[in-house]
């Protein structure tokens, strides 16, 4: 694994014959302590669950092959602040940095799931290009449905009402999941640079037009 810190330097750049090369993209993980965000990554990264991760924030660098295109990934693993203010809980310099973000809730954890709300309207009322970037909302802990506090329906709505992606998985149980969320949030992160380029099809129009009411319900 290599720990690395970079600008945001996203960019997919094109070979002599004009066929696509190596497509960057920054995805900035968020979310209260103790949810997952460690172990997602790890299990993006190699697959694996290990149990436990520490308290280290790193950005990491994964490269991966998708639909043919290889896809360089820098991953920012985030710490929750000790303090628990979730006002400084998503930075600017963050925000700057990220293409798309992923913001993480245990379903076993209610206090997660506030956490996970307030900070996609810290993102979203955030008043440069990135209130814009795609966010994509995880409950995490699926396997552990007897201690289930926020129910899949509140997480949807959410998710619908901020314009987020959403899935509940289980890093822990289950590679699949982890990388649904990883292709997701590429997707969208490639559907918001065709908008900025203004190469989008219909599937992005239509995400952005309802990207601007699902903000004006969030506000
Ligand atoms: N049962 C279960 N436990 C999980 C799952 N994902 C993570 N955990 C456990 O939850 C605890 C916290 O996981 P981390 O990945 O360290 O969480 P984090 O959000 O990175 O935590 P911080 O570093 O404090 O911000 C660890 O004990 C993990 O083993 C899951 O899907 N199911």
């Amino acid at each position: 694994m290599v720990i690395q810190v970079k600008p945001n330097s996203s960019n997919s750049s094109k070979t002599m014959d004009g066929s696509q090369q190596k497509v960057e993209a920054n995805i900035l993980l968020l979310g209260a302590e103790n949810v997952g965000k460690s172990a997602l990554t790890v299990r993006f990264l190699t697959r694996r669950f290990i149990g436990e991760y520490g308290d280290i924030e790193s950005i990491y660098n994964h490269s991966d092959k998708i639909d043919g295109r290889e896809i360089s990934f820098n991953i920012w693993d985030s710490l929750y602040p000790q303090d628990g203010d979730s006002a400084e809980s998503v930075s600017e310099k963050q925000l700057q940095w990220a293409d798309g973000i992923v913001i993480v809730y245990s379903i076993c954890d209610r206090a997660s799931f506030e956490v996970a709300r307030r900070q996609v309207q810290l993102i979203r009322r955030a008043k440069k290009a990135s209130a814009s970037a795609p966010v994509v909302i995880v409950g995490n802990k699926r396997d552990l449905q007897h201690q289930r506090a926020v129910s899949g329906e509140e997480g949807r709505l959410l998710a619908l009402s901020s314009d987020c992606g959403f899935f509940e998985i289980s890093a822990a149980e289950n590679y699949h999941g982890v990388l649904l969320v990883f292709h997701e949030v590429l997707e969208l992160v490639r559907e918001a640079r065709a908008l900025k380029k203004g190469t989008v099809g219909i599937k992005g129009i239509v995400r952005s037009v309802s990207a601007v009411f699902a903000r004006r319900r969030a506000e």
